[in-house]
């Protein structure tokens, strides 16, 4: 859990990055707390491994702070700031084995050799490698060197552990492994990760936060199920893909209560979350999860919507059905087999989908 009393460990203050006239990075403000896990994700170019390098002093910022302890570091480079940021980085020795490799960074700091061995084998007994401890680094496989390259990162325990996509080189069953290793590993050690990726499953299973950029730009900071149940903006609910999305303008029903008028219908909105000016423009967002499937138009639902079946999809133990409405827009609705069993699914037939207004979300466009 994040402290939120606890003064940050990392600030950026109106940073920003600039390549010529060319805005990598916008103005942004992030704190990061001791302790945490803290996701950056985004799509490709979205500015994450800038804002990671600029927290390594692999690049300056062309404007704002970056306080560490609440010390000013923008001018420190990169090697001074060693430890207690460490970049997890690829780059292993191909002139020393897998061990010594993770014993590297122990003996430049002068450690023993036994104590360093020692540490060293713990590492890759960790990272699931210690029979590859004499191999070379060139008979290593790109997922195994992904692992002697955390190992050799975490063995020096730095406070903060900077992560570019260090397991975008393993297979699927491997990835899903080495992230529940991560977040373990994370929480035993208290080491502070900051973790590039544009996998959600990777940002939402493993972080505290997660900060979701775009184009350069901070569009959330949040808790994976805060920013899950209740995306902030429509590029955050469409990023996610999890949220059937209709655009509309705010509006009021005869009884003056409010409602979205979209081009599939006026939509209740749930209470609490209906912020704005009638006429302003707006987005729901329903989960897929939350969505009804009815043969007949459901009786006393206050949404709904009329859609005819397009497509199925399987995935473990759920399914995901797509449907169609008249005016071609594409809804799905994902559910257990059960649950689907009496509808007598089948392409082209028409269906009705319903929501609780309580199970809606409205998003800024
Ligand atoms: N040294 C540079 N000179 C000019 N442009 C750069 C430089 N480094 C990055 N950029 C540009 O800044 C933008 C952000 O790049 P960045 O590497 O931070 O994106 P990213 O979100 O990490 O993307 P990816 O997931 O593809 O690695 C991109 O459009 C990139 O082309």
């Amino acid at each position: 859990m994040t402290p939120v009393t606890q003064a940050p460990l990392v600030s950026l203050e109106g940073v920003a990055k600039h390549f010529g006239t060319y805005t990598a990075v916008q103005k942004m403000d992030l704190q990061i707390h001791e302790g945490e896990f803290l996701a950056l994700m985004g799509s490709s170019g979205c500015g994450k491994t800038t804002t990671l390098r600029m927290l390594a002093g692999l690049e300056a910022p062309s404007e704002g702070v970056i306080r560490l302890d609440g010390k000013p570091i923008n001018d420190l480079p990169s090697w001074s700031r060693d430890t207690p940021m460490v970049w997890q980085s690829l780059a292993l020795f191909p002139f020393l084995t897998v061990i010594e490799n993770v014993e590297f960074a122990l003996k430049m700091r002068g450690l023993g050799r036994t104590e360093r061995r020692r540490r060293a084998e713990q590492w890759l007994d960790r990272m699931q490698i210690a029979e590859f401890a004499g191999r070379n680094i060139s008979q290593l496989s790109g997922g195994q060197r992904q692992r002697v390259a955390l190992a050799r990162s975490l063995v020096i325990e730095p406070r903060i552990l900077l992560l570019d996509e260090p397991l975008s080189a393993l297979d699927a069953a491997l990835k899903v492994r080495m992230q529940s290793v991560l977040k373990t590993l994370q929480r035993e050690t208290g080491i502070t990760f900051v973790y590039v990726t544009h996998s959600q499953s990777e940002a939402f299973s493993m972080a505290d936060r997660v900060v979701i950029m775009s184009r350069g730009k901070i569009e959330q900071i949040g808790t994976p199920q805060d920013i899950y149940r209740a995306p902030r903006t429509r590029f955050v609910a469409d990023f996610l893909g999890s949220s059937n999305i209709f655009p509309g303008q705010l509006t009021r029903d005869g009884q003056g209560r409010p409602v979205l008028a979209t081009s599939s219908g006026d939509f209740a909105l749930p209470a609490g979350n209906a912020p704005g000016i009638a006429g302003q423009a707006a987005s729901l967002t329903v989960l897929d999860t939350r969505m009804q499937i009815h043969p007949q138009p459901p009786q006393g639902a206050r949404n709904s919507v009329a859609a005819r079946m397009i497509g199925e999809e399987f995935v473990g133990a759920t399914a995901t059905i797509h449907f169609e409405t008249d005016n071609g827009q594409e809804l799905r609705v994902q559910k257990s087999h059960e649950d689907l069993a009496d509808l007598s699914l089948a392409i082209g037939k028409p269906f009705y989908l319903s929501w609780s207004p309580a199970d809606g979300h409205l998003v800024q466009e």
